[in-house]
């Protein structure tokens, strides 16, 4: 987050297959299978329900009260990539509306993410265009301060390098570094699959403790039972 007035215009973006492959889990399971690493904070909110998204990071690193290098941001956005805002401090102004998401869209972006505002969110709704921020915020902002993109950035949290894949839902965000997308889609298959069987045994009435062999731990802990 050192580097200011910069656009690094090659990346090395996560496999596609790797992308489509986290697209099936949710951010709680990716997280979990990652070994409970990656997430943003969860102030991070989606700005409509129902929002998600999926896709390959492109970062952007904000000043306070400025959204030029959003513009800046636009034109490295392929089709498929999550826009990941960061900012040089706390600032929930209104760097994002429907204008941008317009041109993001045009561009075939995944959505945004940003540790800022956003406004607009009606039309962003209509738009189907999901983003996650820490504000909804009408406070406009300037065009007057450089930034950078595509540099690694810490984001709410979590360090976002470009390329990484980035999964949003109503659980939260997650980052997933893009060498290890392969290994964390296929650790979260397996978690999936165990936690179907777990689901259908306590559905038919089983409690997680025997499912879990709670019973003797427990009473080793000293727990009593009193009638
Ligand atoms: O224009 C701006 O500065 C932000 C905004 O509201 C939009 O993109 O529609
Ligand atoms: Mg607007």
């Amino acid at each position: 987050m050192q580097e200011l007035g910069v656009v690094h215009r090659t990346i090395t973006r996560a496999a596609e297959v790797d992308v489509k492959a986290l697209s099936e889990f949710g951010v709680s399971t990716i997280h979990e299978a990652m070994g409970r690493l990656g997430l943003m904070r969860p102030y991070i909110r989606p700005v409509y329900p129902g929002a998600a998204l999926c896709g390959t990071a492109v970062t952007v690193l904000l000043q306070p009260g400025d959204n030029w290098m959003m513009h800046v941001a636009a034109e490295q956005v392929q089709p498929g990539d999550v826009l990941v805002a960061a900012c040089t401090t706390e600032s929930e102004d209104g760097f994002f509306g429907d204008l941008l998401a317009t041109s993001l869209q045009a561009r075939g972006a995944a959505g945004l993410v940003i540790d800022g505002g956003c406004r607009d969110v009606a039309t962003l709704q209509e738009m189907d265009f999901p983003v996650f921020s820490r504000a909804i915020n009408s406070k406009g902002t300037v065009k007057a301060t450089l930034g950078s993109v595509n540099i690694p950035v810490v984001c709410a949290n979590a360090l976002v390098h470009p390329g990484d894949v980035v999964i949003a839902d109503v659980d939260g965000v997650v980052v997933v570094p893009a060498a290890r997308a392969s290994d964390v889609a296929a650790a979260a298959r397996k978690r999936e699959d165990n936690e179907e069987s777990k689901r259908r045994r306590f559905a038919a009435g089983e409690l997680g403790l025997d499912i879990y062999s709670m019973r003797e731990p427990l009473a080793a802990a000293g727990l009593r039972y009193v009638d």
